[in-house]
């Protein structure tokens, strides 16, 4: 024999409010929903019916929390549909509405009226319908699941609903004025039919203007204030610009503010949205393509599904749409920038270069336009490519940190221009490069060709620092690293290691051959017998140096050895590198050795008192 599920509605209330509503607030919501839906299902059959929202607190005599009215002049329900649509849970009338008309209503679950037994024990429903025999119906149901359906000792003389909202007594905080008034402009400001608060004898109409973005205003500029002020009221901040936002896909209106700082790569950013007026989240994150997480939104959409939760969009098709339609906006509002306002674009790329640099390599035409625009750190500080192409026909580029680290103060004393893009994007960047400039010569860069441009010795010199290339060669053989000898610039620098550009990928096979096991290390050992003697790093001596001068006199070779092997591994620890063990040792023999001999000095000297 068959057997039914029981459903154990506690059970059912916990997990809505603890799992897919936010706060037990949400259902001010669910109420104006269900009675906008209501409004919007008796236009369908007399389109001339206004439709309007009540809500009203009614006082207790005891002095207790008051009983919260919703009041609409809907379709209202019939007895029969008291208990299928209300006594059943995921039950919807709207899912049965024809398909033109079922896309007009927001809810479509059947699960919405249950987050009232967050806030309150017994729920009253009174209605009378469109559809019925003129008679008024009550629905009286409880959080423990139980329900009763008769006719009302009061008829009402109008068709719609009404439902009464009796406090629990844990969320009375829900019931006062204040709260009331500020949860339904917080979810239902945005609503279409008149919603009209009576508290105290006092009747207001809380949602009396249209959205910002839908007003008229005496001149752009006045719309502009406007939309940045209601930017501030929404978000909290000041930002730097708003963008009108308007998408045929989904039917999605509003606005886009220009946030006022460099958010994170990629953060996306919480966007506040409604759904045919009500406030759907505050925090939806899928309305805008990846790149553009420079601006906040606020939207109105008429055409997408909300999840579940209502807390976001389901991604469909037409989200997609909308998405990419929000996107070209965005686009077009930067295209306008770098051709009618240059300044602002700078700013504007100082603030949010990231998602500029992210647009302009997924996108050919908009790369062209902003490319020259954009910054790049280089040896010589800070350049727009446009600038850095006014000086040197070649782009060079180095693409990791260490590199730059290791060349950066050499070729910059040689009035070398070298750009530093390991950052987000900057290589792809510019490999892009001559696929739109055709006549754009780029080049990666390896720190191993700086020395070609350094200065020769002289023949005296030359034979001056026989000794030292002699040692410096033999120290420096165990690693694989050839010694040069020659003048540049600055000083300062004694010492430079120079590597092709894969010599940092070799140096970590090195490492990683150190500190794995037999088997993995052969298969390393393959890789790194292939390593030709041209690939080997270089470590080359500066002659302008005052200690590397000092070294070329130095007659005892142990100490010669010693400082060239500690002059290798300063190279090494300047441009960030890793030491492998070897290199380690290398080190702590050197500190070793200066410190003893610094110690030996001393007592030669007499230091110790
Ligand atoms: N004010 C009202 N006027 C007329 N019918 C109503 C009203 N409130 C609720 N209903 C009926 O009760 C049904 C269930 O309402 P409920 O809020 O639980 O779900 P829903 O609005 O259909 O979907 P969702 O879960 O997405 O909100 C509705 O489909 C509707 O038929």
């Amino acid at each position: 024999m068959a057997h039914r599920f029981q459903v154990n509605l506690r059970g059912v209330i916990d997990l809505l409010s603890h799992h897919l509503y936010s706060t037990p607030g949400v259902f001010v919501r669910e109420l104006l929903q269900n009675a906008t839906d209501a409004n919007r299902a008796r236009q369908h059959l007399e389109p001339t019916h206004p439709g309007a929202v009540h809500v009203e607190l009614i006082e207790k005599q005891d002095g207790g929390p008051p009983t919260l009215l919703f009041r609409d002049e809907g379709v209202g329900l019939t007895e029969e549909e008291l208990h299928r649509f209300l006594a059943t849970i995921g039950e919807s009338s709207k899912r049965e509405a024809i398909e033109a008309h079922r896309a007009d209503f927001i809810g479509q679950f059947g699960i919405g009226l249950l987050s009232c037994f967050m806030v309150c024990d017994e729920l009253l429903v009174v209605t009378r319908s469109v559809r019925g025999d003129g008679s008024t119906w009550e629905w009286r149901g409880r959080h423990d699941g139980t329900y009763s359906v008769g006719p009302s000792a009061h008829p009402m003389e109008r068709c719609g609903t009404q439902v009464f909202l009796l406090p629990r007594p844990d969320a009375a905080e829900y019931f006062t004025p204040e709260r009331v008034r500020q949860l339904i402009l917080h979810y239902g400001g945005l609503l279409p039919y008149p919603i009209h608060l009576t508290a105290h004898g006092h009747t207001e109409h809380l949602n009396s203007a249209p959205p910002p973005w839908r007003r008229t205003y005496p001149s752009a500029a006045a719309r502009r204030q406007a939309l940045l002020a209601h930017g501030r009221e929404v978000f909290g901040m000041d930002f730097v610009d708003c963008i009108s936002l308007r998408a045929e896909a989904g039917g999605v209106e509003g606005v886009a503010y220009v946030l006022p700082f460099s958010p994170h790569f990629n953060a996306r950013q919480k966007h506040r949205v409604y759904l045919k007026g009500m406030l759907l989240s505050e925090s939806a994150e899928n309305l805008l393509p990846d790149w553009a997480f420079f601006v906040k939104c606020v939207v109105d959409a008429q055409g997408l599904r909300p999840t579940a939760s209502r807390e976001s969009f389901y991604e469909d098709a037409t989200l997609s749409r909308a998405r990419e339609a929000l996107g070209q906006l965005l686009r077009q509002y930067l295209v306008d920038l770098a051709t009618e306002q240059p300044r602002a674009l700078q700013r504007l790329i100082a603030l949010h270069g990231l998602s500029v640099k992210s647009l302009a390599l997924d996108d050919d035409d908009f790369y062209r336009l902003v490319i020259h625009w954009l910054p790049f750190e280089t040896t010589l500080g800070t350049m727009t490519l446009e600038h850095y192409r006014q000086e040197s026909s070649t782009v060079r580029y180095v693409n990791t940190l260490e590199t730059f680290r290791q060349v950066a103060r050499v070729a910059a004393a040689q009035g070398l221009c070298i750009i530093n893009a390991a950052y987000t994007h900057d290589a792809a960047l510019l490999e892009k490069l001559p696929r739109v400039h055709p006549d754009a010569q780029v080049e990666l860069f390896s720190a191993a060709r700086l020395p070609q441009g350094f200065e020769e010795l002289t023949h005296e010199e030359d034979e001056a620092v026989a000794r030292l290339r002699r040692v410096a060669e033999e120290a420096l053989e165990p690693f694989r690293c050839e010694v040069s000898i020659k003048k540049f610039l600055p000083p300062e620098v004694p010492t430079l290691y120079g590597d092709a550009s894969d010599g940092a990928f070799q140096r970590d096979l090195e490492r990683a051959r150190e500190e794995t096991d037999a088997l993995y290390a052969s298969v390393l050992e393959g890789a790194l017998g292939k390593r030709s003697d041209e690939e080997r790093p270089q470590l080359c001596f500066n002659l302008r140096n005052p200690v590397v001068r000092q070294l070329a006199r130095v007659r005892d070779t142990a100490q010669l050895r010693l400082s060239v092997e500690m002059l290798y591994v300063q190279a090494l620890l300047l441009g960030h590198r890793p030491l492998n063990a070897r290199e380690m040792a290398l080190l702590n023999r050197g500190l070793l050795g200066l410190i003893a001999a610094r110690l030996d000095d001393d007592e030669g000297t007499g230091g110790m008192h």
